[in-house]
């Protein structure tokens, strides 16, 4: 399959954030890519449920939910309303990983897990076949428009070995620091979604470097 771009709302301009969504629109982005923080799991607190609400009337992209959260168990309703097709939750704050990931799919969304950058992939052994999608954190989460940590290419290795023997289907996404350089060795090494965030919303052509990004 072809790669898709995720675009991360989180570097777009928060005070005008219609022309970013609109833009989005009109660009080759498979995804929107939304990222939740609590001030608890991340050092930072980034928007919460009224701007993921208002985004599904104003775009027909999916929804690709990045929870950043303590127990993100107590909010798989809420993000279910909002349309979301991909609820991310992250591994390191899920006690019991396997029921979270039954409640989300319940709900009719895609369950995604997220791994940090020191969490090892194998961890998922005994749960990949139930995920629909594993984020490969490639920056430290909590902020947007960091140095891309070059180990996560061998994540994506183990990650894809991991899925090909285990007859999994999940797609693996991977955030931070993606840039056009980046995205290639990422795309080669076997990521299926990238999330770019600084990369695009600091370009003087955003919808340019989403194509850029889809043509790798
Ligand atoms: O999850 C995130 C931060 O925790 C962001 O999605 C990620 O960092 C993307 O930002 P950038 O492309 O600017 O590195």
């Amino acid at each position: 399959m072809n790669h898709l771009v995720a675009p991360s709302l989180l570097s777009a301009n928060f005070l005008n954030l219609e022309k970013d969504i609109e833009m989005l629109n009109r660009s080759e982005a498979d995804w929107i890519h939304l990222d939740i923080m609590d001030g608890v799991f991340v050092p930072n607190i980034s928007f919460g449920f009224p701007v993921l609400d208002l985004l599904k009337e104003r775009t027909s992209k999916s929804l690709d939910v990045h929870l950043m959260i303590v127990q993100p168990e107590k909010f798989v309703d809420e993000i279910a309303a909002a349309g979301t097709e991909y609820m991310n939750v992250h591994y390191e704050a899920c006690t019991h990983l396997h029921r979270v990931v039954s409640e989300i799919k319940k709900r009719g969304m895609k369950a995604g897990v997220t791994l940090n950058p020191h969490t090892p992939v194998l961890l998922l052994e005994d749960i990949i076949r139930d995920l629909d999608m594993v984020l490969l954190m490639s920056v430290n989460p909590g902020f947007g428009g960091q140095k891309f940590i070059e180990h996560s290419l061998e994540k994506v290795k183990v990650l894809k070995e991991l899925i090909l023997r285990k007859n999994a289907r999940a797609l693996i996404e991977v955030d931070g620091g993606v840039n056009l350089e980046t995205g290639k060795r990422l795309v080669e090494a076997g990521a299926d979604v990238l999330v770019a965030g600084n990369f695009v919303f600091s370009s003087q052509d955003p919808i340019h470097t989403i194509h850029q990004l889809k043509s790798l």
